[in-house]
């Protein structure tokens, strides 16, 4: 799949913005705070149908009512035309190959996969970033998972609200524990078969990137005892077991404690604990095989080569660990920001483009690794 066209019209500090990119590599270069970010977000908003920022109508360039962002996508057969507007009040409105009701033909379906220096977060920050990673990045591929886990969300709130009120001995809360225990089967059995897919190709790419004496192996952590023989009435009867022994806890602190919505991964590093024992340059080489292997299950489960956001993130690798990532996604297509350059990146480039005060021009690089000229 490639970006063939996107047209801004008050995007972020985007007056007008026309930009047909290359099929293959495309560097955003230029000083910072420019809108080079501003431009991977719109190609992220246009094929997601959301921001990767805080607030969607944040995008609209201040002083206007609303944002138009118009996309084409091309993928192996057909193409996809997304029209979005955003406005001020927040309302969104939607149009693919002109039709409101067919969000599920959005391009980022058959894979967006955006990269950024927040994402060593997965790594370093709390249970909830490593269970977003798993359920937005990975679990959005499937369209099964997806609505599970929107069912089992709005379970636990209601489990949680009853639970808070005290009336967990009515006639209703069995009905929603019942509900809570099957909703979070399914979850954590979908979860766990995408997971069998995922961390091999994750170990395989970190072993090429970091060599054979550093084995990566990641643990999916549980918060309830199940066990190892899985299926979704195995998980039921697990969970069952764990309400009951966990009853007397759950009322006293008003609130579910166990099911998918509590479940951690941990990533260790020849069997440590990388968060504990992991370098920067460990952890970011463990993000960046994360990525690629999205990329890579992407491809298995979609037949398409996902489109790759890079914000930021390749100067902060060494020139091997350039190399391998440029060399993996020679097939793709990729937006690639950057404020500075490197020998390796210039020998990879399809295009460069230089930003400057949301005004976007092309540049001629030569292969010597010195920047363009502006
Ligand atoms: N809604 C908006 N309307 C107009 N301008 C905006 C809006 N939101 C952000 N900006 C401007 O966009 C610019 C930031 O753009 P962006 O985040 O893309 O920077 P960048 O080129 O990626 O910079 P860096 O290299 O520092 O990461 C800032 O100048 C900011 O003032």
């Amino acid at each position: 799949m490639f970006l063939k066209e996107l047209i801004l019209k008050d995007f972020r500090n985007y007056l007008e913005l026309n930009f047909n990119p290359d099929q293959g590599i495309n560097i955003i270069t230029g000083p910072n705070a420019q809108g080079k970010t501003n431009l991977l977000e719109a190609i992220f908003l246009s094929g997601m149908g959301f921001s990767f920022r805080l607030k969607d109508k944040d995008v609209v360039k201040w002083g206007n009512e609303h944002s138009i962002l118009k996309s084409s996508y091309q993928l192996s057969d057909f193409t996809v035309d997304v029209f979005t507007q955003i406005k001020l009040d927040g309302l969104k409105k939607i149009l693919i190959n002109g039709s409101e009701n067919n969000r599920k033909s959005l391009p980022g379906y058959y894979g967006i996969i955006l990269f950024r220096p927040d994402d060593l977060q997965i790594i370093k920050g709390p249970p909830s970033q490593r269970r977003d990673f798993i359920d937005n990045d990975i679990g959005f591929i499937s369209s099964v998972y997806r609505k599970l886990l929107k069912q089992y969300r709005r379970i636990v709130l209601h489990r949680n609200n009853l639970l808070r009120r005290g009336e967990h001995h009515k006639d209703d809360f069995k009905i929603w524990n019942e509900e809570f225990y099957r909703y979070g089967a399914e979850v954590l059995f979908r979860r766990i078969q995408l997971l069998k897919k995922y961390f091999p190709l994750a170990r395989d790419i970190y072993g090429s990137i970091a060599g054979k004496n550093e084995k990566l192996d990641m643990k999916y952590l549980s918060s309830a005892r199940i066990s190892d023989s899985l299926s979704v009435d195995q998980i039921i009867n697990d969970f069952i077991i764990e309400g009951k022994s966990r009853e007397k806890e759950e009322l006293y602190k008003k609130q579910t404690l166990f099911g998918p919505h509590r479940d951690d991964i941990t990533f260790l590093l020849n069997n440590k604990d990388i968060r504990n024992f992991g370098s920067q340059g460990q952890i970011r080489s463990v993000v960046l095989a994360l990525k690629a292997a999205q990329m890579k299950l992407f491809k298995c489960e979609t037949g398409q080569n996902p489109i790759m956001l890079l914000d930021d993130v390749l100067m902060e690798l060494d020139e091997n660990r350039q190399n391998y990532l440029l060399k993996l996604i020679s097939n793709n297509q990729a937006f690639i920001t950057t404020t500075g350059f490197s020998k390796t990146i210039s020998r990879h480039i399809d295009r460069v483009y230089f930003i400057n005060s949301g005004t976007i021009k092309e540049r001629e690089y030569t292969s010597s690794g010195n920047a363009p000229n502006e």
